[in-house]
C-alpha cells in the first residue's frame, strides 16, 4: 500500500496540489479523473518523486519499482522495438535480457514487431511499446497517463484488454489518468475525482448508476465511511452518493431522511462534481 498524507505543491502563489490524502492499495486499479489542470500529472510526479512537494508519501516497501507511461510515448524512431526497450532499460538501470524483452513484447501484443523500427509503428503499437517500457523491472506501481490518447476504437479496445488481462496483478497498483470516463470505468476498481489540485471524491466503481440526493437526517447507527459517501458544499449542505442497490437498503431506515434524489450516470456525476463546490466530507476533517 502507498499512503499519501497531506500532499501539497505550490508554484509561486498557486496551489497546484492542496492537501491530498490517498491510500493506493495493492491489486487495485484507480481511475484518476478531473478536468485539464486539475493536477493529475502533478500527482504522478509526486509518486515518481520528481518534484519537491510538501507532505508525506509512505510505502510498505522503500523500493517500490514504478513504471510509467506519461504523455506521448517517445522513443528513438530509427531503432527497433527491441533496441528501444533495451536502451530504456539501460537508462533506467533496469536489468534486462533478450528473453525479458521478448516476453514484454509478447505481453503487450507486439511479438512480431521486435525488429520493426519505431517510426514504422502505428499509434496503437507505439502506445503498447510505451507500456512495455513501463513494465520493465516488473513495477509494483504502474502509472498510465492517458493511455488511450490518440488511439482509434480498435486501439482503445486493445489497450483495455491489455490492462485487464495482462497488467492487473495482485501485487501491483495501477493508476490510470483519463478523460475518457466510459473507458476508464471498464477497467477501474476505484475512481479518484480531482478538481483544483484537490481530491474531491473517492468512490468504488460498482455500478453505472449512482443516486445523488440531499441529506435531511442521518441514521444514528451508520458507518458513514463504509455505508454512505457524504459530500458537502460551501453552504454546509450535506449530500449523499450511493449505488442504486445500496440506496435501496438505506432508504428502508426510518431515520434516514433525504430529498431531491436523482439518478446520475458517471458522466453526470463528473459534471456535477466539476461544476460545483461539492467535496467529500472526510476531506474536510
Ligand atoms: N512546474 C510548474 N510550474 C507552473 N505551473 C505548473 C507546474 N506544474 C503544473 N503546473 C500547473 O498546474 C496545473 C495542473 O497541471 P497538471 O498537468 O498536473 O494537470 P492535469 O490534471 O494533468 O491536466 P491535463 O488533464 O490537461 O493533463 C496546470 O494549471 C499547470 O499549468
Amino acid at each position: 500500500m502507498i499512503t499519501l498524507k497531506n500532499i501539497s505543491f505550490k508554484v509561486g502563489k498557486s496551489n497546484i496540489l492542496a492537501g491530498i490524502h490517498m491510500e493506493l492499495k495493492k491489486g487495485k486499479v484507480y481511475g484518476l479523473l478531473g478536468p485539464n489542470g486539475a493536477g493529475k500529472t502533478t500527482l504522478f510526479k509526486v509518486l515518481l518523486n520528481t518534484i519537491e512537494y510538501k507532505g508525506e508519501v509512505s510505502k510498505e516497501d522503500n523500493h517500490v519499482p514504478i513504471g510509467k507511461l506519461i504523455e506521448y510515448p517517445a522513443s528513438y524512431p530509427n531503432l527497433t522495438c527491441a533496441e528501444n526497450l533495451k536502451l530504456h532499460a539501460s537508462y533506467a538501470d533496469i536489468a534486462y535480457s533478450d528473453s525479458i524483452v521478448n516476453h514484454l513484447l509478447s505481453v503487450v501484443g507486439l511479438p512480431d514487431a521486435k525488429h520493426k523500427k519505431f517510426r514504422a509503428l502505428s499509434m496503437g503499437m507505439k502506445q503498447r511499446l510505451g507500456v512495455a517500457k513501463a513494465l520493465m523491472g516488473n513495477p509494483k506501481l504502474l502509472l498510465l497517463d492517458e493511455p488511450t490518447n490518440g488511439l482509434d476504437p480498435m486501439g482503445i479496445k486493445d489497450m483495455r484488454n491489455l490492462i485487464d488481462q495482462n497488467l492487473k496483478s495482485k501485487q501491483r497498483t495501477i493508476v490510470i489518468s483519463s478523460h475518457n470516463l466510459n473507458e476508464v470505468s471498464l477497467v477501474t476498481d476505484t475512481f479518484l475525482f480531482m478538481r483544483d489540485g484537490k481530491k474531491i471524491l473517492e468512490m468504488d466503481n460498482s455500478e453505472d448508476i449512482y443516486l445523488f440526493g440531499n441529506v435531511q437526517q442521518m441514521p444514528d447507527n451508520l458507518n458513514v465511511k463504509k455505508d454512505i459517501t457524504l459530500l458537502k458544499d460551501n453552504k454546509k449542505e450535506t449530500y449523499f452518493i450511493l449505488s442504486e442497490s445500496h440506496f435501496n437498503k438505506l432508504k428502508a431506515m426510518n431515520d434516514f431522511v433525504y430529498r431531491d434524489v436523482e439518478k446520475l450516470t458517471l458522466e453526470n456525476l463528473y459534471i456535477k462534481l466539476m461544476s460545483s463546490d461539492l467535496m467529500e466530507m472526510k476531506s474536510y476533517v
